[in-house]
């Protein structure tokens, strides 16, 4: 049976001392509570360095520029309800302090403390990268 495919951008926000914000996914949604990389679906006709910066500001307050991400990586992942495709960017420069907008707890991490946190299954790919790379 076919499912659609979702395509989703994603930040690693990454600060001085080299730690990235995670923030947990509410009660009631999927995968709910498990930490994830701030961000979330592009909208049709929406670039995903624009449906980022949308996402960034929605969620956690901050403003950032598409000249602030850098593509590092993507996911591909096979859920139940959908194919999710999942661009990850870095970003290292932001204005205004992380909060969760919408009542997500927040939390930085170190990337190869990450193999020890509850992320979802389609990120588990990243952290290898990320870990070489922050
Ligand atoms: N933002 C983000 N989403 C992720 C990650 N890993 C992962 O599997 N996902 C999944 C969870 C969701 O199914 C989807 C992101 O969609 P979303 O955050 O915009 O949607 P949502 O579930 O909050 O639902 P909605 O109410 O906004 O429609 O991608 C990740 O690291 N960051």
């Amino acid at each position: 049976m076919s499912k659609p495919t979702i395509l989703v951008s994603a930040a690693a926000l990454v600060d001085r001392d080299g730690r990235v914000l995670l923030a947990q996914r509410p009660a009631g949604k999927h995968l709910a509570g498990t930490w994830e990389f701030p961000g979330g679906k592009i909208d049709p006709g929406e670039s995903p360095e624009l449906a980022l910066i949308r996402e960034l500001d929605e969620e956690l307050g901050i403003s950032t520029h598409s000249s602030c991400l850098s593509p590092i990586a993507f996911a591909s992942h096979e859920y139940d309800e959908f194919h999710l495709i999942l661009l990850l960017f870095v970003c290292r420069k932001w204005t205004g302090r992380p909060e969760g907008r919408e009542g997500q707890a927040l939390r930085w991490a170190r990337p190869a403390a990450m193999f020890d946190i509850d992320m979802p299954p389609a990120d588990r790919p990243l952290i290898g990268l990320l870990d070489a790379l922050v």
